[in-house]
C-alpha cells in the first residue's frame, strides 16, 4: 500500500477506503496527483506512479495535460462538478500496451465537506482490444468505446441485451465480449441462428427430444437451451423468428422452463440470454410483425453497434488488425492512397465487407504494400462502373448521374474543387448537376 504524503493537509484512511474494492484503486488528489493505491493496483501496475508523486494523467494516458484538455472526458472532473460518482471508458496505458478500462470515480470530501481527493477504481476490460495484436473486437473510437461502456455496465448482471446493428458490424463479437465480461465466462455461450429456424425445428432444436417423439428421433438429444446451461443464450438475427414462434420463446423467457419434445416433465433453464438483429424491432412491432410483450423481454438493455462509417477513426487500427489475422494479410500494410480510398467509402457491408477487400487485396498484391489497385472497384468509387457486366450496362447519361451523385457523397471540399478533381469547369459541374437533379 502506498501512503499518503504530503504535510499538514487532511489525510484520508487511504488504506482503510481503498483496500474495501477487490479491483484496482487509488487515492487521487486535487492536483491529479496519486497519493496512494491499493495491492490490487500494485500488483497490476507496480508502486512507480505513487512513489514518484505522478499525476493520472500522465500514468494512464501519457498526457501532459488533464484528459479534458487532451479531448477527452476527465471523470475526476464531472465528480468534482457534480459532486457524484461518475463511470467513463477509457484507453489507458497497461502493463502490455494500450487497452481498455473502465473508470470509475468518487468524490471524497475532508471534513469541512469540500472535495478533497478522489478514490478512481480500474476496470480493466480484456474483452476488447485497442491495439492491433490482441482479441478480436478490435476498436478505440469515440463510438466503439461508448459501446464498450456499455457492455461493461450490462455484463455483471443478468439483463437481457439486445445488440441492435446492421450486417457485418461484428453483433455476434458483442455477444461473446458480454458474455466474457460476465460472471457466466466459465460456462457456454451457445450461438442460435434464428433466420434458420423453420416451425418443425424450432422447439427441438431448442428444447432438444426424447428418443423416438418423432420420425427420425432415433435417440435423445438435448437443446440449445439446456447445452446453454449456466452460460449465456445468444439468438442471432431474433427479428427472423415467425410469429408462431414468438410465442414459444416468450412463454420460455417468461416460465424460465420448458420441456423436451415427447417428454412431460418441465425443466428449468438456467442461461442469460443475449439477442442480435440488424432490424427495426420497433417498427415490426408497429407493424405487427413482432410480438411486443416479447421485444420488452429481450430488450432490457439496448446496446447499437456502430456501423463502420460511424467509427471511421478506427479504420487504421481495424486493417493492421484484420491483416494480421488474414493468412496472406501477414506482414502487408496498406499504402497511404490505399487507405484514403477505404476512407472514402461507406461500408455498406461494414467491417464483414472490410475484411473481405483486405483478403482479395493481399492475394493481388505482390510486395508488402497494399496499393489502391489492389482494393476492389465498388471501394475505388471512380473505377466502379468501368467493371459492370455487360447486362447491367448504363447509358452515359445514367452512368454519370450515377457517378456525380456518388461524387458529390463521398467529396469533402467544396463544388470548385470537386469541378477540378471531375476535370470540368464549375459552370459545366454546375449545369450537370442541374440537369440530373443533383445541384
Ligand atoms: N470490432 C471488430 N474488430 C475486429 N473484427 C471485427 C470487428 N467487428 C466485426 N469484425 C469481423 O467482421 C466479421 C463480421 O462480424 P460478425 O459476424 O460478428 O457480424 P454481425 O454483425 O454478427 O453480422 P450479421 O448481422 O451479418 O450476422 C467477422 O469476421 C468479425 O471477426
Amino acid at each position: 500500500m502506498g501512503t499518503a504524503g504530503g504535510t499538514g493537509r487532511w489525510q484520508p484512511d487511504a488504506r482503510a477506503m481503498l483496500e474495501a474494492f477487490d479491483e484496482a484503486a487509488i487515492l487521487i488528489g486535487l492536483d491529479y496527483v496519486i497519493v496512494a493505491a491499493n495491492d490490487a493496483y500494485q500488483r497490476l501496475y507496480g508502486d512507480a506512479p505513487i512513489d514518484r508523486g505522478q499525476r493520472c494523467f500522465e500514468v494512464s494516458h501519457h498526457y501532459n495535460v488533464p484528459c479534458d484538455q487532451a479531448g477527452e472526458a476527465c471523470p475526476l472532473r464531472e465528480s468534482l462538478r457534480s459532486g457524484r460518482r461518475h463511470r467513463v471508458l477509457h484507453v489507458h496505458h497497461g502493463p502490455e500496451g494500450q487497452e481498455h478500462v473502465d473508470v470509475e470515480t468518487w468524490p471524497v470530501p475532508g471534513p469541512d465537506g469540500q472535495v478533497q481527493f478522489f478514490i478512481e477504481v480500474l476496470r480493466r476490460l480484456p474483452v476488447a482490444s485497442a491495439q492491433a495484436n490482441g482479441g478480436e473486437l478490435t476498436g478505440r473510437c469515440r463510438a466503439f468505446n461508448r459501446m464498450l461502456g456499455l457492455i461493461s455496465r450490462a455484463a455483471p448482471s443478468d439483463a437481457s441485451v439486445l445488440l441492435q446493428g446492421e450486417t457485418g458490424t461484428g453483433k455476434e463479437l458483442v455477444a461473446r465480449a458480454v458474455h466474457q465480461a460476465s460472471l457466466r465466462q466459465e460456462a457456454p455461450f451457445v450461438p442460435v441462428d434464428c433466420s434458420g429456424l423453420t416451425e418443425t425445428l424450432f422447439e427441438s432444436e431448442l428444447f432438444g427430444h426424447e428418443k423416438g417423439s418423432f420420425t427420425g428421433a432415433v435417440s435423445s438429444r438435448i437443446g440449445l437451451v439446456e447445452a446453454a446451461s449456466g452460460g449465456t443464450l445468444f439468438l442471432d438475427e431474433v427479428g427472423d423468428i415467425p410469429l408462431a414462434l414468438q410465442v414459444k420463446l416468450l412463454r420460455l423467457l417468461e416460465t424460465r422452463s420448458f420441456r423436451r419434445v415427447g417428454s412431460v416433465e418441465p425443466r428449468r433453464a438456467d442461461f442469460r440470454l443475449v439477442a442480435a438483429t440488424h432490424r427495426d424491432l420497433r417498427r415490426m412491432v408497429e407493424q405487427g410483425q413482432f410480438r411486443e410483450d416479447l421485444y420488452y423481454r429481450i430488450s432490457t438493455f439496448p446496446i447499437d453497434v456502430p456501423p463502420l462509417r460511424a467509427r471511421l477513426d478506427d479504420l487504421p487500427l481495424l486493417c493492421q488488425a484484420i491483416l494480421r489475422r488474414l493468412q496472406y494479410g501477414q506482414g502487408r500494410y496498406l499504402s497511404d492512397e490505399a487507405l484514403a480510398e477505404l476512407q472514402g467509402y461507406d461500408f455498406p457491408g461494414n467491417v464483414r465487407e472490410l475484411r473481405n477487400v483486405l483478403e482479395r487485396a493481399s492475394l493481388l498484391a505482390d510486395g508488402p504494400e497494399i496499393l489502391p489497385e489492389h482494393l476492389s472497384p465498388e471501394v475505388r468509387g471512380r473505377q466502379g462502373l468501368a467493371v459492370l457486366p455487360e447486362d447491367e450496362l448504363l447509358s452515359l447519361e445514367e452512368a454519370e448521374a450515377h457517378y456525380l451523385g456518388r461524387a458529390l457523397a463521398l467529396h469533402q471540399g467544396d463544388r470548385a474543387s470537386l469541378a477540378r478533381l471531375l476535370g470540368v469547369s464549375e459552370r459545366t459541374l454546375y449545369r450537370k448537376l442541374r440537369r440530373h437533379g443533383l445541384g
